[in-house]
């Protein structure tokens, strides 16, 4: 568990936050430009030092201004990365991580510094220097540098932000790595709803320097007063598990309290294993009656919970799905002629969904 409590003042800016984040898996934080992130994660560095001030990580004390405790940054257990890795440029990718851990009160040994490397795919980069590693690679050393000083914590700034869509499709899969086999938590940085679906399972939403959120990432993305419930990638994720395969209509089927789901087939995936399926609110249309001769085959009960003015002539609808969130992005017009209220039963057809 991650106790955060800060407050910092700028000359037009203030960050105030009181955050309880989980000791374990990914907490993505999320915000407009300025909202006060990475101030947020330089607080919990010790690089930035709040007029007041509560850090306690995973059961230790790092910074309580009250008792005019404040550890500085070189003896706080993290690992920084950010959008850039920082190589010494002159070492190998090896001598690189070597160079921090050989200077570090605790760090890996040989053994567990393998397993990083293995983690991240690193092995055959590792006599390589900086100038011969694409983006991406320098990206996964950098990260496995960080983990070789056996942090208490993981914070990761915008990681994937300077490379390129094909870089990021190729660093992500070793990103869902890391979140799998680290015991430790990763504060994760980023603008994109797309890592926060993939990656995320708590989601802090930043605004101004406030949390506007903090909680489990279903129920956090499709919060109504989200900034991430608006826009084209506005979505919901549900925890489903493989119930069936139709591999000549190249679908699957996945089951949830809501129902069940026709999904792109995954071959791989054998029935009772657990995906993460996203559903774009743009995706969802809403029904009153239970259609009759429809193509679209994702069909479901559920009822209306929350309706907002959404940009341009949108409403957002929030939906609960057998107990799971889901967000609809109608026009006003359906709105207004479905006479859509909270509590109302309404169904949902789901017109797309891809596994994250
Ligand atoms: N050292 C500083 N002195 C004064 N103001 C600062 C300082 N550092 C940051 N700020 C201000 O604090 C606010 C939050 O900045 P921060 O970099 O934390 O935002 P962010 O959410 O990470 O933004 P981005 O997504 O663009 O990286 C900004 O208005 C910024 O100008």
């Amino acid at each position: 568990m991650i106790e955060a409590r800060f407050h910092l003042q700028f000359a037009d800016f203030t960050l105030a936050t009181d955050l309880h984040l989980p000791g374990s898996g990914v907490t993505a934080l999320f915000g407009h430009s300025g909202s006060g992130k990475t101030t947020l994660l330089r607080c919990i560095a010790g690089l930035q030092r709040p007029d007041n001030g509560f850090l306690q990580v995973r059961g230790q004390v790092w910074q309580d201004s009250a008792n005019g405790v404040f550890l500085p940054t070189h003896q706080r257990p993290l690992g920084y990365v950010f959008q850039e890795a920082s190589l010494f440029p002159h070492l190998t990718a090896r001598k690189n991580m070597d160079y921090g851990r050989k200077r570090a009160a605790q760090s890996t040994n040989d053994d567990e510094l393998a397993a990083i490397v293995d983690m991240l795919g690193i092995e055959h980069l590792l006599d390589k220097i900086p100038a011969q590693l694409s983006g991406g690679e320098r990206q996964r050393v950098g990260i496995a540098r960080a983990l070789a000083l056996k942090p208490q914590v993981l914070l990761m700034d915008e990681p994937l932000a300077a490379l390129d869509l094909k870089r990021k499709q190729e660093i992500l899969p070793f990103l869902e790595r890391l979140h799998r086999e680290l015991d430790i938590p990763i504060l994760y940085v980023t603008h994109s709803p797309q890592e926060v679906t993939r990656l995320a399972d708590h989601l802090v939403v930043l605004e101004a320097g406030k949390v506007l959120a903090s909680g489990a990432l279903a129920e956090t993305l499709t919060r109504l007063d989200s900034p991430l419930a608006e826009g084209k990638q506005a979505s919901s994720v549900l925890e489903v598990r493989v119930c069936g395969h139709e591999p000549e209509f190249h679908l699957s089927q996945v089951q949830f309290a809501g129902g069940i789901l026709h999904i792109p087939y995954q071959q791989a995936a054998a029935v009772d294993t657990p995906l993460r399926v996203r559903v774009y609110a743009r995706d969802v249309s809403l029904t009153l009656r239970q259609p009759e001769h429809s193509s679209i085959l994702n069909v479901l009960p559920a009822q209306v919970t929350g309706l907002a003015h959404g940009q341009a002539g949108q409403t957002v609808v929030r939906l609960n799905l057998g107990g799971a969130p889901l967000l609809a992005h109608i026009t006003r017009k359906s709105a207004v002629q479905l006479g859509l209220q909270v509590g109302m039963a309404v169904f949902v057809q789901i017109k797309g969904t891809a596994i994250v």
